[in-house]
Parts: structure tokens; sequence; C-alpha cells
């Protein structure tokens, strides 16, 4: 069973183009081409105009943990709606449960070290983020341009590392099948040697975002 915060397997699987990566430890999947150069070029621009530093919820001691840029994309920008509905075709989730759309952009040796999506039911954190619409679920993250050298995003625990690729989506259960959170689903985006990475994140709840 899917809770309505959730995609599946089975859903994802019967998109033409979706694959999923052979391993039990986690669900895991991508879609080589999912959006094209016009939306993607459009996208860009916006997170260009308006970024921020990232943050990161329960803040460690590491100042360098994540060194990228976010911007807050609009929902009502034309192009923000299109990836939505993109996004609840492919997955099946009620755009209700979602996090807004965030864009994040890594120049030369930004990264974002290893990591899960999940928050931390112990940490000092989980209240501010999570009393209203839960964990998170899913996480769909798309790549919105090609990058000379490096920003791939490895996946350790299964070995399996992706390349930023113009159009490529990944996405991921961020929870096992017993509804606890799976750490295997640890990944790096990993520094940007040359050129700039843009890409696109979308996460998911148990229950609707608040907010
Ligand atoms: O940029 C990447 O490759 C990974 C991004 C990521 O893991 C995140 O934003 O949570
Ligand atoms: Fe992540």
């Amino acid at each position: 069973m899917t809770g309505p915060g959730e995609s599946s397997a089975q859903l994802l699987l019967s998109k033409p183009g979706v694959q999923r990566v052979p391993t039990d430890k986690l669900e895991l999947f991508q879609l080589r081409v999912f959006v094209g150069e016009d939306l993607r070029e459009k996208i860009i621009s916006l997170i260009e105009k308006d970024r921020r530093p990232s943050t990161l919820a329960d803040e460690g001691d590491d100042r360098y943990f994540r060194t990228s840029e976010t911007c807050d994309l609009d929902a009502e920008e034309p192009a923000v709606r299109e990836l939505e509905a993109m996004l609840a075709a492919l997955n099946g989730i009620d755009p209700a449960y979602g996090e807004p759309l965030q864009g994040q952009r890594y120049d030369v040796g930004q990264e974002f070290k290893p990591h899960c999506d999940y928050f931390n039911r112990d940490g000092q954190d989980w209240e501010k983020y999570c009393s209203v619409a839960g964990q998170r679920t899913w996480t769909f993250m798309i790549y919105l341009n090609d990058v000379e050298a490096g920003g791939a995003t490895r996946f350790k625990a299964v070995k399996k590392t992706f390349q930023p690729e113009a159009g490529k989506l990944v996405c991921w259960n961020n929870m096992r099948p017993d509804g606890r959170e799976n750490p295997n689903t640890i990944h790096h985006g990993m520094k940007v040697r040359k050129g700039v990475k843009y890409v696109i994140t979308k996460w998911y709840r148990e229950r609707p975002w608040g907010w």
C-alpha cells in the first residue's frame, strides 16, 4: 500500500522510459529524458534571478556541508506550473503533498555532502519542519543542464552514480516498505569541477503541505 503522499514503483515503471536501479536496498529510478530544453531554460533563468545560500535542517558544525545556492520557485510562474503538472502526471502524487518546487545552483567547488533527505525525528528541527506535514516521503530531482565536469549524484549504499545530464530525472522513496526511513537513500551531490550545475528538487510529505 502507498500513502497519499507517495508514488509507487509499479506506477513509475508503467511510464515510458522509467528505469529502476536493480537493488532491493531502496526504490530508486531514473528517466533519462523528462524535461525539454525550452522549459529547462526558463527555469534556469528563474533560478539565476532569485537565489540565496542553501540551508540545512539540524545545522551541524560543518559550514561546508552544503555550499550551493537555492531558489524558492514561485508557484504562479507558468514554467513552474508546467513542471508541477508534469511531475503529478508522472508520479501520481496529489500536488497538495508536495513542498514548493526548489531550484539548486552549484558553482565550481560547491557540493552537498552525503545526506538523507528525510528529517531526523530526534533532531532539534523536527517540530519546526515536520509538525504539520510530517516526514518526507519521495524525492524527485531533475538535472537542468549538462555540467562540463563533476556534479554527479552518488548513492554510495548501492554504488550508483548519476551523471548530471540535461533533462534527466532521478527519483527515490525515502521510506522502506515498513514505513521507516531508509538510510540506504544516502546520497552526495558531488563537487562541480567545471561549469555550473542546476537542478530541481521536489519533496513530498506524509500529509498535505500546510503553509
Ligand atoms: O545536487 C545533487 O546532486 C543532489 C541534491 C540533493 O541531494 C538535495 O538537494 O537534497
Ligand atoms: Fe538530497
